[in-house]
C-alpha cells in the first residue's frame, strides 16, 4: 500500500479536508441520538414543550452540518480517488514507455493493459471506500462503542460476546481472498490476451475457419475468470448474512434484558433508545469496517502488479556520462566484431559482425528468415544493446550517446507498418510535427503516397481507422516511410518496408530516394534482390554471420548463398548478364 500512500502525499490539503468533514459528520450523527435521548428522558416524560422545541432546532442544526459535511466528504472522496488514479495511469503510461522491448516481452502487453485499466480501476474503488469509511468508521466505532458503554455497562457486555466472532470472520476473509484475488487478476490478463489476439488476428481465423475452436479457448479463459470471480464475490458477500444473524441474536438478548431492567427501574426507556441507536452506529461502522479490511487484500494485490511496472529497470538507458551533444553531422556507423544474443535465447543470433556505412551510401542487408537481420538493424536505434563488440557513430560507441539524442538522427521504417488511428497528415506528421505543408507533400512524393492520398475523399485529412483496417498493405507501408521521410534523419533505417509495394512502385520509390537522399546513411533490409541491386554494399547474413559483402555484380561472383537467392528471383538472362 506504500504506492498508494506515496500518491495520497500529492493531495494533502484534499485529505485533510477529507478528514475534517469525516468528524463533522460523526459528530452529528452520533449527536442526534444523545439530543434524542435528552429529549425523551427530560422533554417528553416531563411535558416540558419549551426543552423540547430547543432540542428539535438543535437536531435541525445537527442535521444540516451533518449533510454538509457528507456533501463535501463525497467530493474530497471523488476528487482524490480519481486523481490518485489518474496520476497513477499516466506514471504507469510513461514508466511503458521507457521500457524496452526486452521488459515489454517479459511483461506481455495484454498484462500491461489489464495493470493499467483494471487494477488502476481496483485502487479507485479502494481509494472511495477508504477515503469515505476508513476514516470515518474508526472514529464512529470508538466514539459509538463509548457512547454504548456509558448508556449501559451490562448491556454493552452482551455486545462484547459477539466481536470476537466478527474479528474472526474478518481474518478468515481477508486471508483468503489474497490469493483468490491473484488468480482472478491473472486470468483476466488471459482473457484480454486472447481477446486482443483474436482481434489483430481475425481474419486469420476466418480464413482457416478457426472461430469456433478460438471461441472455446475464449469461453475456457472466460469460465476460469468467472470461476475465480464467482470464489471471491460469494466470499466477500458471506460476511454480511452472518453479520446480520449475529446482531440480530444480540438485538434479541439486549431487549430481553433490557425489560427487566426497565421493569427494576434501572434503565430509562430514552436510554434504552439512545442505547440501540449508538449500537447500530457501531456495528453498521464495523461492518463498513470490515468490507475495507476485506477489499485491502485485492487492493494490495492490485498495487504489486502496477509497483512491479513502475519499479522495472528499463534495459536500455543512458550511461551516466552519457553524450549529450553528438556531433551534428553523422559520417559513418560502425559494427565492431558485433555478437547478439537475445534475453531468453540460448544461441547468439548475431556472430562477429564487422562493417561501416558511411554518409551518402546505401548499404543492405539480406539473407534467408530468421538470418538476423531486422535484429542486426535494431541494434542501431538501441531497441537493443550489443552482447560482445560495438556499434558505432562517427567514432562514438552508441551506448555512450543519450538514447533521445540518437533515435532523432534515425528515420526507423519497421517491418510491420504501425499506424495510428488519427488523419494521414497525423500520421505523417508524427515523424516531425513542426515539418511545413510542402515537406509533407515532398515527403508524401517522394514515398510514392502523395497519388493515393490524393485520390481518398479526405485526402490529407482522410482518418485511418485503428489498425490501419482501411489501407492496403502497400499503403501503409508507403505511408511510414513518409513517417520517416519528413524527419529529414541522416540514418534512414528500411526493415524489408518495400515488400508489399508491387515492382513497379518499389522501382519508382528507390529512384525517387535514391534522387533525394544523398547524403545520408540508407540501411535496407530486403528479400527481393530487386529492390538492393543498386546498393553501395551488401551484406549476406547466414546464421547470424557475414556469408558475403560486396556490390551486387561482385557477389554474384563471389558469394554462392547471394548466387542462390539471386537465382531464385532474377531471371537467366539477368544472371548471365553478369557472369
Ligand atoms: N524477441 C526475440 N526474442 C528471442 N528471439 C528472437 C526475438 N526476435 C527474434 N528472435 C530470433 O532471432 C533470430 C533472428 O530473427 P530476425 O527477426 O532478426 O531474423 P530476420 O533475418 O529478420 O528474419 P525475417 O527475414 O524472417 O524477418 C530468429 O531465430 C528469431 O527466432
Amino acid at each position: 500500500m506504500k504506492l498508494i500512500l506515496r500518491y495520497l502525499k500529492r493531495y494533502k490539503l484534499l485529505v485533510l479536508l477529507n478528514f475534517i468533514s469525516v468528524f463533522g459528520f460523526a459528530l452529528t450523527e452520533l449527536g442526534i441520538p444523545t439530543v434524542i435521548s435528552m429529549m425523551v428522558d427530560d422533554g417528553v416524560m416531563q411535558q416540558d414543550k419549551v426543552y423540547l422545541l430547543r432540542m428539535g432546532g438543535l437536531i435541525a442544526v445537527m442535521s444540516v452540518v451533518g449533510v454538509l459535511g457528507t456533501i463535501l466528504l463525497g467530493y474530497c472522496c471523488a476528487r482524490i480517488s480519481t486523481a490518485v488514479t489518474c496520476d497513477i495511469r499516466n506514471d504507469l503510461f510513461e514508466k511503458v514507455q521507457t521500457l524496452s522491448h526486452q521488459e515489454m516481452n517479459q511483461m506481455g502487453v495484454s498484462s500491461l493493459i489489464t495493470r493499467t485499466s483494471n487494477d488502476a480501476l481496483q485502487i479507485m474503488n479502494f481509494l472511495n471506500v477508504i477515503l469515505r469509511t476508513a476514516m470515518l468508521t474508526p472514529v464512529m466505532i470508538v466514539v459509538s462503542f463509548a457512547l454504548v458503554i456509558m448508556s449501559s455497562v451490562k448491556l454493552s457486555l452482551i455486545i462484547a460476546a459477539t466481536v470476537p466472532f466478527i474479528i474472526l470472520g474478518v481474518v478468515v476473509v481477508a486471508k483468503v481472498s489474497g490469493p483468490v484475488s491473484e488468480k482472478q487478476q491473472t486470468a483476466l490478463d488471459g482473457l484480454n490476451r486472447i481477446f486482443k489476439e483474436n482481434l489483430t488476428g481475425l481474419r486469420v481465423i476466418r480464413a482457416f475457419n478457426n472461430h469456433r475452436r478460438e471461441t472455446e479457448r475464449f469461453g475456457q479463459q472466460n469460465r476460469q475468470f468467472a470461476a475465480q470471480s464467482r470464489k471471491l464475490f460469494t466470499l466477500m458477500t458471506s460476511m454480511e448474512p452472518l453479520f446480520f444473524l449475529l446482531m440480530n441474536i444480540a438485538a434479541l438478548a439486549i431487549y430481553f434484558t433490557a425489560s427487566f431492567m426497565i421493569d427494576q427501574r434501572l434503565l430509562q426507556v430514552g436510554k434504552l433508545i439512545a442505547f440501540m441507536e449508538y449500537l447500530f452506529h457501531a456495528m453498521f461502522s464495523m461492518m463498513l469496517f470490515c468490507t475495507v479490511f476485506m477489499m485491502y487484500p485485492r487492493a494490495n494485490i492490485s498495487a504489486k502488479r502496477i509497483e512491479a511496472v513502475m519499479n522495472m529497470e528499463p534495459g536500455i538507458k543512458n550511461a551516466d556520462a552519457a553524450q549529450t551533444e553528438t556531433s551534428d553531422k553523422i559520417e559513418k556507423i560502425t559494427f565492431d566484431h558485433v555478437a547478439f544474443c537475445y534475453p531468453d535465447g540460448e544461441e547468439a543470433v548475431l556472430k562477429d559482425i564487422s562493417f561501416t556505412a558511411r554518409a551518402g551510401e546505401t548499404v543492405a542487408i539480406i539473407g534467408s528468415t530468421g538470418s538476423g537481420k531486422s535484429t542486426l538493424i535494431q541494434l542501431i536505434p538501441r531497441f537493443y544493446d550489443v552482447t560482445e563488440g560495438r556499434v558505432l557513430i562517427n567514432d562514438t560507441d552508441v551506448r555512450q550517446m543519450d538514447v533521445r539524442r540518437l533515435r532523432e538522427k534515425i528515420g526507423f521504417v519497421s517491418q510491420k507498418a504501425n499506424l495510428f488511428s488519427g488523419t494521414i497528415e497525423e500520421n505523417i506528421r508524427f515523424g516531425r510535427e513542426d515539418a511545413s505543408e510542402e515537406e509533407m507533400i515532398r515527403a508524401a512524393k517522394i514515398a510514392q503516397a502523395y497519388d493515393f492520398i490524393m485520390e481518398k475523399p479526405g485526402q490529407f485529412q482522410e482518418r485511418i481507422v485503428e489498425g490501419a483496417g482501411n489501407l492496403s498493405g502497400g499503403q501503409k507501408q508507403r505511408l511510414s516511410i513518409a513517417r520517416a521521410l519528413i524527419r529529414q534523419p541522416q540514418i534512414y533505417i528500411y526493415d524489408d518496408s518495400f515488400s508489399a509495394l508491387d515492382l513497379k512502385t518499389d522501382a519508382r520509390l528507390r529512384k525517387a530516394l535514391k534522387q533525394e537522399i544523398t547524403d545520408a546513411i540508407v540501411i535496407i533490409v530486403a528479400q527481393r534482390v530487386s529492390t538492393i541491386l543498386d546498393a553501395d554494399r551488401i551484406i549476406v547474413l547466414d546464421e547470424g554471420r557475414v556469408a558475403g559483402m560486396g556490390r551486387h555484380e561482385e557477389l554474384l561472383r563471389e558469394c554462392p548463398l547471394y548466387y542462390e537467392i539471386a537465382a531464385s528471383q532474377l531471371s537467366e538472362e539477368e544472371l548471365q548478364h553478369v557472369r
